[in-house]
């Protein structure tokens, strides 16, 4: 077979596929006004099943997978191009513009900021990097830092969201459902764990380590190596140094940072205990109200979607369509429910550009709920 004359057979069936596409799409749009006269929401299931089933018998048994896979794209392109073209506002995108008015609002040098832990946290550290001068309050735990911000008691919160190696602060995200919060900034800090322990201590003598899960799970290969230590959890790596400090006892460590071994007065037995020496944790700061600052360029939404084939396809499909990068997809069990989850993006996206918002509107409605957690940008 002659290979250019094929081709040339393609070109010409292309030609026809993007004249129809055209029309195709022409089609959509007055679909579009049609039901916005209507008040009709973009997505009908019901008919996308009844094009999907009439093409694919008309294509034939051996092509039906590849039609049904075909189709799928094209109601995706349909839908986001009938988004962009409804130009009404709503609730969220109402709220995002009242907030992005003062594009000359600066974010603050001082503040009052809750961090969980005691001082020497990396959560301190990581406010300290955020802030020229915090005043800082310090918590117990995770959910009263959410607390103090809900409350009014402090600004801004800091709190650790995920770690290179360790992966998602879970439990984070489990409090983010019950808290109404926005994202303002975020940051990325090296951690280094030390094992640190009272002066004269060695690290044969070490029967037992304290510290947090997380640090935990990023120095797992130290404890392998050593599984005659005890492990026991702490709130916050901080606490654990200060325990040791404070409990006169000559067998324990605590993996924590040599920010605390100055802090405690403790003598560091090993730095650099982390299985990875790329070991970075990102940290969120947040705040009652929505913050959105010139340069932000990174979007947090949590989502629940219909329990239903395809519904996350979808949503991600929205994306892609308008060639906004995903950086990371987050799923959470809801309580109480079997094997549904919830969903946390984040986008390389701004507020500040009309294609985004287009594209928040429509996950707004297509979404079983939607709640936008702040635009902004990474330190
Ligand atoms: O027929 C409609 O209601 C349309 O909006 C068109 C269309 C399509 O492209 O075929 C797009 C979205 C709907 O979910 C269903 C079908």
């Amino acid at each position: 077979m002659d290979l250019n004359a094929v081709r040339e057979r393609i070109n010409a069936i292309d030609d026809q596929i993007v004249d129809l596409f055209v029309e195709r799409m022409k089609a959509s749009a007055d679909v579009a006004s049609a039901k916005a006269e209507k008040n009709l929401p973009v997505l009908d299931l019901r008919r996308e099943q009844a094009v999907l089933e009439k093409v694919m018998e008309r294509g034939g048994e051996e092509f039906e997978i590849y039609i049904n896979k075909l189709y799928q794209t094209i109601f995706d392109i349909s839908k986001s191009y009938q988004a962009g073209l409804l130009t009404k506002e709503t609730a969220l995108s109402e709220e995002i513009l009242k907030n992005i008015a003062d594009p000359h609002m600066e974010f603050p040098r001082k503040a009052v900021v809750a961090c969980q832990g005691v001082e020497g946290s990396y959560a301190a550290r990581a406010c300290d990097r955020l802030f020229a001068l915090p005043s800082k309050m310090y918590f117990s735990n995770f959910e009263s830092v959410f607390n103090a911000v809900e409350s009014g008691l402090c600004r801004y919160g800091v709190l650790p969201i995920e770690n290179s190696s360790a992966g998602s602060v879970t439990e984070v995200y489990d409090l983010m459902v019950r808290h109404k919060f926005y994202i303002v900034k975020s940051i990325k800090l090296h951690i280094s764990h030390a094992l640190l322990a009272k002066p004269g201590v060695k690290l044969e003598d070490v029967k037992e380590v304290v510290s947090h899960t997380q640090a935990l799970q990023q120095c797992s290969n130290f404890l392998k190596a050593n599984p005659n230590i005890k492990v026991t959890i702490f709130e916050n790596t901080a606490t654990a140094a200060k325990y040791v400090a404070e409990s006169g006892r000559t067998d324990l460590a605590a993996l924590s940072s040599t920010d605390c071994a100055k802090l405690y007065g403790l003598h560091v037995l090993q730095d650099g205990v982390q299985n990875n020496e790329n070991n970075y944790t990102r940290f969120i700061c947040i705040a009652k109200n929505m913050e959105i600052y010139a340069g932000s360029n990174r979007i947090s939404l949590m989502l629940s979607l219909d329990h239903r084939p395809g519904s996350l396809h979808e949503m991600i499909g929205k994306f892609a369509c308008r060639g906004i990068n995903l950086c990371k997809l987050e799923s959470r069990p809801i309580p109480g429910k079997d094997f549904e989850f919830r969903f946390y993006f984040d986008l390389d996206g701004s507020v500040f550009s009309p294609e985004t918002m287009t594209v928040l509107k429509d996950i707004e409605q297509a979404a079983e709920s939607l709640s936008f957690l702040g635009c902004y940008s990474e330190v």
